[in-house]
Protein backbone atom coordinates (compact mmCIF):
# COMPACT_ATOMS: atom_id res chain seq x y z
CA UNK A 1 0.00 0.00 0.00
CA UNK A 2 1.29 3.75 -1.13
CA UNK A 3 -0.44 5.37 2.32
CA UNK A 4 1.85 6.03 5.03
CA UNK A 5 1.16 3.52 7.69
CA UNK A 6 -0.44 4.97 10.60
CA UNK A 7 2.54 5.14 13.38
CA UNK A 8 0.61 5.27 16.71
CA UNK A 9 -2.95 2.96 17.07
CA UNK A 10 -5.47 5.98 18.02
CA UNK A 11 -7.96 5.70 20.28
CA UNK A 12 -11.71 5.44 18.78
CA UNK A 13 -14.80 5.88 19.95
CA UNK A 14 -17.67 4.85 17.99
CA UNK A 15 -21.45 6.44 18.69
CA UNK A 16 -24.00 4.04 17.79
CA UNK A 17 -23.58 -0.01 17.54
CA UNK A 18 -26.31 -0.11 14.17
CA UNK A 19 -24.91 -1.84 11.08
CA UNK A 20 -23.02 1.02 9.97
CA UNK A 21 -21.36 1.68 13.39
CA UNK A 22 -20.20 -2.12 13.83
CA UNK A 23 -18.88 -2.12 10.14
CA UNK A 24 -16.68 1.22 10.86
CA UNK A 25 -15.73 -0.35 13.90
CA UNK A 26 -14.57 -3.49 12.44
CA UNK A 27 -12.67 -1.59 9.88
CA UNK A 28 -10.78 0.50 12.29
CA UNK A 29 -9.44 -2.86 14.46
CA UNK A 30 -8.55 -4.57 11.70
CA UNK A 31 -5.80 -1.46 11.10
CA UNK A 32 -4.61 -1.83 14.37
CA UNK A 33 -6.56 1.14 16.49
CA UNK A 34 -8.20 0.67 19.73
CA UNK A 35 -11.92 1.08 19.26
CA UNK A 36 -15.03 1.67 21.81
CA UNK A 37 -17.79 0.74 20.35
CA UNK A 38 -20.84 2.66 22.62
CA UNK A 39 -24.53 2.54 22.20
CA UNK A 40 -26.89 3.95 24.47
CA UNK A 41 -27.77 -0.06 25.29
CA UNK A 42 -25.04 -0.97 26.01
CA UNK A 43 -22.65 -1.13 29.47
CA UNK A 44 -19.98 1.08 28.37
CA UNK A 45 -19.59 4.15 30.08
CA UNK A 46 -19.75 6.91 27.71
CA UNK A 47 -17.80 9.05 30.04
CA UNK A 48 -15.07 6.89 30.32
CA UNK A 49 -14.43 6.35 26.99
CA UNK A 50 -14.43 9.56 25.75
CA UNK A 51 -11.44 11.01 28.58
CA UNK A 52 -8.76 8.92 26.22
CA UNK A 53 -10.80 9.72 22.60
CA UNK A 54 -8.89 10.66 19.85
CA UNK A 55 -11.28 10.56 17.60
CA UNK A 56 -15.41 10.29 18.11
CA UNK A 57 -17.02 9.23 15.62
CA UNK A 58 -21.21 9.19 15.15
CA UNK A 59 -23.20 6.33 13.07
CA UNK A 60 -26.18 7.23 15.02
CA UNK A 61 -28.89 7.75 13.19
CA UNK A 62 -30.56 10.91 12.95
CA UNK A 63 -33.18 11.02 14.82
CA UNK A 64 -30.56 10.52 18.07
CA UNK A 65 -27.44 12.97 16.57
CA UNK A 66 -28.93 15.76 18.67
CA UNK A 67 -29.14 14.08 21.59
CA UNK A 68 -26.32 12.53 21.18
CA UNK A 69 -24.20 15.62 20.75
CA UNK A 70 -25.26 17.23 23.66
CA UNK A 71 -24.98 14.22 25.98
CA UNK A 72 -21.19 13.81 24.95
CA UNK A 73 -20.86 17.37 25.29
CA UNK A 74 -21.29 16.99 29.42
CA UNK A 75 -18.11 15.19 29.46
CA UNK A 76 -14.76 16.58 29.41
CA UNK A 77 -12.92 16.03 26.05
CA UNK A 78 -9.44 16.31 24.85
CA UNK A 79 -9.63 19.22 22.74
CA UNK A 80 -7.56 17.42 20.22
CA UNK A 81 -10.51 15.24 19.77
CA UNK A 82 -11.57 14.77 16.39
CA UNK A 83 -15.24 14.03 15.37
CA UNK A 84 -16.52 12.53 12.59
CA UNK A 85 -19.84 12.16 11.34
CA UNK A 86 -20.97 9.32 9.03
CA UNK A 87 -24.79 10.03 9.67
CA UNK A 88 -27.07 10.63 6.14
CA UNK A 89 -30.02 12.86 7.35
CA UNK A 90 -31.25 16.41 8.15
CA UNK A 91 -32.09 17.38 11.14
CA UNK A 92 -35.87 18.35 11.10
CA UNK A 93 -36.03 21.56 13.55
CA UNK A 94 -33.55 23.21 11.65
CA UNK A 95 -32.93 21.35 8.76
CA UNK A 96 -29.18 21.23 9.27
CA UNK A 97 -27.03 18.29 8.28
CA UNK A 98 -24.90 16.46 10.73
CA UNK A 99 -21.89 18.02 10.77
CA UNK A 100 -23.36 21.40 10.95
CA UNK A 101 -25.14 19.90 14.58
CA UNK A 102 -21.68 18.49 15.73
CA UNK A 103 -19.65 21.94 14.58
CA UNK A 104 -22.35 24.04 16.66
CA UNK A 105 -22.14 21.82 19.56
CA UNK A 106 -18.33 21.48 19.02
CA UNK A 107 -16.89 25.11 17.77
CA UNK A 108 -13.33 24.31 18.69
CA UNK A 109 -12.94 21.06 17.37
CA UNK A 110 -12.15 19.66 13.69
CA UNK A 111 -15.24 18.27 12.35
CA UNK A 112 -14.64 15.19 9.50
CA UNK A 113 -17.65 13.80 6.89
CA UNK A 114 -17.44 9.95 6.05
CA UNK A 115 -19.58 9.30 3.37
CA UNK A 116 -19.30 7.33 0.09
CA UNK A 117 -21.63 4.19 -1.54
CA UNK A 118 -21.05 2.03 1.32
CA UNK A 119 -23.74 -0.33 2.09
CA UNK A 120 -22.42 -2.02 5.31
CA UNK A 121 -23.56 -5.40 4.44
CA UNK A 122 -20.99 -5.71 1.28
CA UNK A 123 -18.44 -3.86 3.10
CA UNK A 124 -18.93 -6.51 6.42
CA UNK A 125 -18.43 -9.24 3.99
CA UNK A 126 -14.81 -7.88 3.01
CA UNK A 127 -16.07 -7.26 -0.30
CA UNK A 128 -13.55 -3.60 -1.19
CA UNK A 129 -15.15 -0.39 -1.62
CA UNK A 130 -14.27 3.65 -1.40
CA UNK A 131 -15.52 6.18 0.44
CA UNK A 132 -14.95 10.09 0.78
CA UNK A 133 -14.05 11.75 4.30
CA UNK A 134 -14.35 15.53 4.09
CA UNK A 135 -13.26 18.75 6.04
CA UNK A 136 -12.03 22.48 6.21
CA UNK A 137 -9.64 20.92 8.48
CA UNK A 138 -7.41 18.91 5.53
CA UNK A 139 -5.52 17.68 8.23
CA UNK A 140 -8.20 16.35 10.78
CA UNK A 141 -9.66 14.37 7.46
CA UNK A 142 -5.51 13.05 6.62
CA UNK A 143 -5.99 11.45 10.09
CA UNK A 144 -8.98 10.07 9.11
CA UNK A 145 -8.39 8.45 5.81
CA UNK A 146 -5.21 6.95 7.34
CA UNK A 147 -7.48 5.31 10.42
CA UNK A 148 -9.66 3.78 7.54
CA UNK A 149 -7.72 2.87 4.57
CA UNK A 150 -6.60 -0.22 3.76
CA UNK A 151 -6.59 -3.04 1.23
CA UNK A 152 -10.53 -3.36 0.98
CA UNK A 153 -11.54 0.23 2.25
CA UNK A 154 -10.38 2.86 -0.20
CA UNK A 155 -10.30 6.18 1.48
CA UNK A 156 -10.26 9.78 -0.40
CA UNK A 157 -10.13 13.13 1.05
CA UNK A 158 -12.24 16.13 0.07
CA UNK A 159 -12.67 19.53 1.21
CA UNK A 160 -16.08 20.16 0.64
CA UNK A 161 -17.96 18.76 3.99
CA UNK A 162 -21.59 19.74 3.39
CA UNK A 163 -21.68 18.76 0.23
CA UNK A 164 -20.23 15.10 0.60
CA UNK A 165 -22.73 14.70 3.51
CA UNK A 166 -25.59 16.26 1.38
CA UNK A 167 -25.06 13.75 -1.72
CA UNK A 168 -25.40 10.28 0.86
CA UNK A 169 -28.20 12.17 2.66
CA UNK A 170 -30.41 13.50 -0.21
CA UNK A 171 -29.44 10.26 -2.52
CA UNK A 172 -31.86 8.19 0.11
CA UNK A 173 -34.79 10.11 -1.49
CA UNK A 174 -33.48 9.54 -4.61
CA UNK A 175 -33.44 5.43 -3.78
CA UNK A 176 -37.00 5.69 -2.68
CA UNK A 177 -37.52 6.77 -5.38
CA UNK A 178 -35.48 3.77 -7.50
CA UNK A 179 -37.00 1.33 -5.11
CA UNK A 180 -40.20 2.21 -7.03
CA UNK A 181 -39.47 2.60 -10.31
CA UNK A 182 -38.07 -1.07 -10.10
CA UNK A 183 -40.86 -2.41 -8.47
CA UNK A 184 -43.29 -1.14 -11.17
CA UNK A 185 -40.71 -2.78 -13.39
CA UNK A 186 -40.99 0.51 -15.22
CA UNK A 187 -37.46 -0.38 -16.98
CA UNK A 188 -33.75 0.64 -17.84
CA UNK A 189 -34.48 3.53 -19.65
CA UNK A 190 -37.00 4.69 -17.07
CA UNK A 191 -34.76 4.26 -14.24
CA UNK A 192 -31.68 5.97 -15.76
CA UNK A 193 -33.75 9.36 -16.74
CA UNK A 194 -34.38 8.94 -12.66
CA UNK A 195 -31.19 8.80 -11.19
CA UNK A 196 -30.20 11.21 -14.05
CA UNK A 197 -33.20 13.95 -13.03
CA UNK A 198 -32.13 12.83 -9.73
CA UNK A 199 -28.84 14.46 -9.72
CA UNK A 200 -29.86 17.10 -11.01
CA UNK A 201 -32.24 18.27 -8.05
CA UNK A 202 -29.29 16.87 -6.00
CA UNK A 203 -27.41 19.40 -6.99
CA UNK A 204 -30.11 21.98 -6.97
CA UNK A 205 -30.64 21.13 -3.20
CA UNK A 206 -26.88 21.21 -2.64
CA UNK A 207 -26.28 24.97 -4.11
CA UNK A 208 -28.38 26.07 -1.21
CA UNK A 209 -26.88 24.89 1.06
CA UNK A 210 -23.29 26.31 -0.22
CA UNK A 211 -22.30 23.07 -1.53
CA UNK A 212 -19.94 23.00 -4.83
CA UNK A 213 -21.56 21.24 -7.70
CA UNK A 214 -18.63 18.87 -8.54
CA UNK A 215 -18.50 17.51 -5.57
CA UNK A 216 -21.97 15.47 -6.85
CA UNK A 217 -20.22 14.19 -9.41
CA UNK A 218 -18.10 12.49 -7.28
CA UNK A 219 -18.14 8.83 -5.33
CA UNK A 220 -19.94 10.68 -2.45
CA UNK A 221 -22.91 12.29 -4.79
CA UNK A 222 -22.98 10.43 -8.10
CA UNK A 223 -21.13 6.91 -6.88
CA UNK A 224 -23.65 6.55 -3.62
CA UNK A 225 -26.44 7.49 -6.19
CA UNK A 226 -25.59 4.51 -8.25
CA UNK A 227 -25.09 1.85 -5.51
CA UNK A 228 -28.10 2.86 -3.62
CA UNK A 229 -30.24 3.57 -6.24
CA UNK A 230 -29.50 -0.15 -7.96
CA UNK A 231 -28.93 -2.54 -4.42
CA UNK A 232 -31.47 -4.04 -3.07
CA UNK A 233 -29.22 -4.16 0.02
CA UNK A 234 -30.36 -0.58 0.51
CA UNK A 235 -33.32 -0.25 2.77
CA UNK A 236 -34.23 3.53 1.74
CA UNK A 237 -34.88 1.26 -1.85
CA UNK A 238 -36.95 -1.36 -0.25
CA UNK A 239 -38.62 0.96 1.46
CA UNK A 240 -39.77 1.87 -2.55
CA UNK A 241 -39.81 -1.11 -3.93
CA UNK A 242 -42.34 -1.97 -1.31
CA UNK A 243 -44.59 0.90 -1.39
CA UNK A 244 -44.98 -0.27 -5.40
CA UNK A 245 -46.34 -3.47 -4.41
CA UNK A 246 -48.83 -1.48 -2.32
CA UNK A 247 -47.57 -1.96 1.05
CA UNK A 248 -48.16 0.86 3.53
CA UNK A 249 -45.28 3.09 5.07
CA UNK A 250 -46.02 1.61 8.33
CA UNK A 251 -46.31 -1.97 7.18
CA UNK A 252 -42.84 -1.57 5.44
CA UNK A 253 -41.07 0.55 8.71
CA UNK A 254 -42.33 -2.78 10.97
CA UNK A 255 -39.96 -5.35 9.30
CA UNK A 256 -37.69 -2.62 7.45
CA UNK A 257 -34.12 -4.04 9.36
CA UNK A 258 -32.45 -0.91 10.12
CA UNK A 259 -32.85 3.38 9.53
CA UNK A 260 -34.10 3.73 5.77
CA UNK A 261 -33.23 8.02 6.14
CA UNK A 262 -35.00 9.10 3.40
CA UNK A 263 -38.24 9.13 4.89
CA UNK A 264 -37.51 11.80 7.40
CA UNK A 265 -34.92 13.58 4.52
CA UNK A 266 -37.45 13.95 2.11
CA UNK A 267 -40.17 15.55 4.29
CA UNK A 268 -37.12 18.05 5.63
CA UNK A 269 -36.83 19.07 1.65
CA UNK A 270 -40.17 19.75 1.16
CA UNK A 271 -39.74 22.59 4.11
CA UNK A 272 -36.80 23.68 2.57
CA UNK A 273 -38.07 23.52 -0.81
CA UNK A 274 -41.03 26.14 0.40
CA UNK A 275 -38.97 28.07 2.55
CA UNK A 276 -36.59 28.25 -0.45
CA UNK A 277 -38.95 28.08 -3.49
CA UNK A 278 -36.70 25.17 -4.96
CA UNK A 279 -38.46 23.14 -7.57
CA UNK A 280 -37.36 19.04 -6.57
CA UNK A 281 -40.40 17.45 -8.62
CA UNK A 282 -38.96 13.80 -7.75
CA UNK A 283 -38.56 14.32 -4.18
CA UNK A 284 -42.19 15.82 -4.00
CA UNK A 285 -43.46 13.10 -5.81
CA UNK A 286 -42.11 10.76 -3.05
CA UNK A 287 -43.19 12.89 -0.57
CA UNK A 288 -46.58 12.45 -1.62
CA UNK A 289 -46.45 8.49 -2.07
CA UNK A 290 -45.43 8.55 1.43
CA UNK A 291 -48.00 10.89 2.24
CA UNK A 292 -50.69 8.73 0.64
CA UNK A 293 -51.79 11.78 -1.15
CA UNK A 294 -50.73 9.64 -4.63
CA UNK A 295 -50.15 6.32 -6.23
CA UNK A 296 -46.95 5.18 -7.27
CA UNK A 297 -48.79 5.08 -11.07
CA UNK A 298 -49.85 8.58 -10.07
CA UNK A 299 -46.42 9.42 -9.24
CA UNK A 300 -45.18 8.49 -12.13
CA UNK A 301 -48.17 10.28 -14.40
CA UNK A 302 -47.18 13.52 -12.61
CA UNK A 303 -43.35 13.31 -13.03
CA UNK A 304 -44.18 12.05 -16.71
CA UNK A 305 -46.12 14.77 -17.75
CA UNK A 306 -44.79 18.04 -16.10
CA UNK A 307 -44.11 20.79 -18.29
CA UNK A 308 -41.80 20.18 -21.12
CA UNK A 309 -39.17 21.94 -20.99
CA UNK A 310 -34.75 22.24 -21.70
CA UNK A 311 -32.57 19.59 -19.71
CA UNK A 312 -30.28 22.79 -18.40
CA UNK A 313 -33.56 24.91 -17.67
CA UNK A 314 -33.20 25.44 -13.38
N1 LIG B 1 -26.04 0.74 6.98
C1 LIG B 1 -25.41 1.32 5.99
O1 LIG B 1 -25.13 0.67 4.97
C2 LIG B 1 -25.02 2.75 6.07
C3 LIG B 1 -25.64 3.62 6.92
N2 LIG B 1 -25.29 4.95 6.92
C4 LIG B 1 -25.96 5.89 7.79
O2 LIG B 1 -25.56 5.63 9.15
C5 LIG B 1 -26.64 5.94 10.04
C6 LIG B 1 -26.94 4.71 10.88
O3 LIG B 1 -27.33 3.69 9.98
P1 LIG B 1 -27.37 2.16 10.43
O4 LIG B 1 -26.23 1.84 11.31
O5 LIG B 1 -27.56 1.39 9.21
O6 LIG B 1 -28.72 2.17 11.27
P2 LIG B 1 -29.17 1.17 12.41
O7 LIG B 1 -30.64 1.34 12.49
O8 LIG B 1 -28.59 -0.18 12.18
O9 LIG B 1 -28.48 1.77 13.73
C7 LIG B 1 -28.82 3.06 14.20
C8 LIG B 1 -28.01 3.37 15.42
O10 LIG B 1 -28.42 4.67 15.88
C9 LIG B 1 -28.75 4.56 17.28
N3 LIG B 1 -29.80 5.49 17.65
C10 LIG B 1 -30.95 5.75 17.02
N4 LIG B 1 -31.65 6.69 17.67
C11 LIG B 1 -30.93 7.01 18.77
C12 LIG B 1 -31.12 7.90 19.84
N5 LIG B 1 -32.23 8.66 19.92
N6 LIG B 1 -30.16 7.99 20.77
C13 LIG B 1 -29.06 7.22 20.70
N7 LIG B 1 -28.82 6.35 19.71
C14 LIG B 1 -29.75 6.25 18.75
C15 LIG B 1 -29.25 3.13 17.41
O11 LIG B 1 -29.21 2.77 18.77
P3 LIG B 1 -30.19 1.65 19.36
O12 LIG B 1 -29.67 0.35 18.79
O13 LIG B 1 -30.03 1.82 20.80
O14 LIG B 1 -31.57 1.97 18.82
C16 LIG B 1 -28.23 2.39 16.56
O15 LIG B 1 -27.03 2.22 17.26
C17 LIG B 1 -27.82 6.39 9.16
O16 LIG B 1 -27.84 7.78 9.11
C18 LIG B 1 -27.48 5.80 7.79
O17 LIG B 1 -28.03 6.55 6.73
C19 LIG B 1 -24.30 5.42 6.14
C20 LIG B 1 -23.62 4.59 5.29
C21 LIG B 1 -23.92 3.19 5.19
O1 LIG C 1 -25.97 4.87 2.58
C1 LIG C 1 -25.97 3.72 2.22
C2 LIG C 1 -25.07 3.22 1.18
O2 LIG C 1 -24.09 4.14 0.86
C3 LIG C 1 -26.92 2.77 2.84
O3 LIG C 1 -28.14 2.91 2.21
P1 LIG C 1 -29.48 2.56 3.00
O4 LIG C 1 -29.49 3.44 4.21
O5 LIG C 1 -30.57 2.88 2.01
O6 LIG C 1 -29.43 1.11 3.33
Amino acid sequence: MTNDKIEKSKSIVILGAGAWGATLANLARENGHQVHLWSRQGTLSLETVLKDAEIVLSAISMKGVRDVASLVKSFPLSPETIFVTATKGLDPQTTSTPSQIWQTEFPDHSVVVLSGPNLSEEIAQSLPAATVVASKNTAAAKIVQQVFSSSRFRVYTNPDPVGVELGGTLKNVMAIAAGVCDGLHLGTNAKAALVTRGLAEIIRIGRTFGAKPETFYGLSGLGDLLATCNSPLSRNYQVGYQLASGKTLTEILATLPGTAEGVNTCRVLMQISEQQNITIPITEQVYRLLETEVTPQQALDELMLRDIKPEYHQ
